[in-house]
């Protein structure tokens, strides 16, 4: 359900929880000492400027890139000093869109959202395939697009395909890394639409890295802004805009801001 309501934020109950994440590159911190807490049911847009580390931040939390320091904790469980058994547990919980879609171009669409179901479940090939028809049936591509390569897509629907095969183990979370780069606004929208139409129908949480300021009006509840090596802020849009900090001022009062509050 979603987080929209009255309930504080004692209240909620918080799917990810991260608590000074400090991440460099040889001599350069990326992020420090930063906390972050995604609350279950909602849709939280991380949003910064270029190279603020809003991937760095999704690849930490999933514990693909290495932290100096800090703890990660996902629904519930302590993610970095798990055991390889509670890991794979967890990861089954969990499905990433990464930003170029990253399906593997010699497999169909269909094998594509089969993959994970191979790698963590036993199913028969003939419920994995009927499970992976739904899957892509949800994110709105026609059935013929199952058996089409990568390749013979276009940018709308290789995210649409992308996210079919994050839900391919019905995720508690997911994790999208830019969803509507490279799509045309159109497309971006429906996009959009499709993932609020998921959280609600699914009770999805979702952690959205995004420079897409109609995302974040339209369908984030919750936004927070990386900065100086850390979460700036966080809140509803509201909050952003009477947040006194230049990048957010700029970002959240620019003419593309004016255009959505008009
Ligand atoms: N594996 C790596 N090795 C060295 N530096 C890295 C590595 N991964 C990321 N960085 C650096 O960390 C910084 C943050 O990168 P990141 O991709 O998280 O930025 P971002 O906020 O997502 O940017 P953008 O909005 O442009 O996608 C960048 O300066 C990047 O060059």
């Amino acid at each position: 359900m979603a987080v929209r309501g009255s309930k504080t934020a004692a209240e909620r109950d918080v799917v990810i929880r991260g608590r000074g994440i400090t991440v460099g590159f040889e001599d350069r911190l990326i992020l420090e000492n930063l906390d972050i807490d995604v609350y279950r049911g909602e849709i939280l847009g991380i949003v910064g400027a270029s190279g603020t580390g809003k991937s760095v931040l999704l690849r930490t939390i999933l514990g693909l890139q290495a932290k100096q320091s800090g703890s990660v904790e996902i629904l519930g469980t302590p993610y970095d000093d798990a055991d390889e058994r509670t890991r794979r547990l967890i990861d089954q919980r969990l499905g990433v869109l990464f930003q170029q879609g990253a399906l593997f171009s010699s497999l169909t669409v269909l094998q594509n959202v089969e993959l994970p179901m191979r790698e963590h479940l036993k199913l028969s090939p003939r419920l994995m395939e009927e499970l992976a028809r739904l899957k892509i049936d949800l994110v709105g591509l026609a059935t013929e697009a199952a058996e089409r390569l990568p390749s013979e897509l276009s940018g709308g629907m290789i995210k649409r395909a992308s996210l079919a095969r994050a839900l391919a183990l019905d995720p508690d979370i997911v994790f999208l890394d830019e969803p509507t780069s490279g799509l045309d606004p159109i497309g971006a929208a429906e996009f959009d639409q499709l993932i609020a139409t998921l959280r609600d129908t699914l009770g999805l949480t979702v952690f959205m890295v995004t420079h897409d300021l109609d995302s974040l009006y339209t369908v984030c509840d919750r936004i927070a802004v990386l900065g100086d090596r850390h979460v700036l802020i966080e809140g509803t849009v509201a909050d952003m805009l009477a947040f006194d900090h230049p990048w957010v001022q700029k970002y959240f009062h620019g003419v593309r801001a004016r255009r959505l509050e008009a």
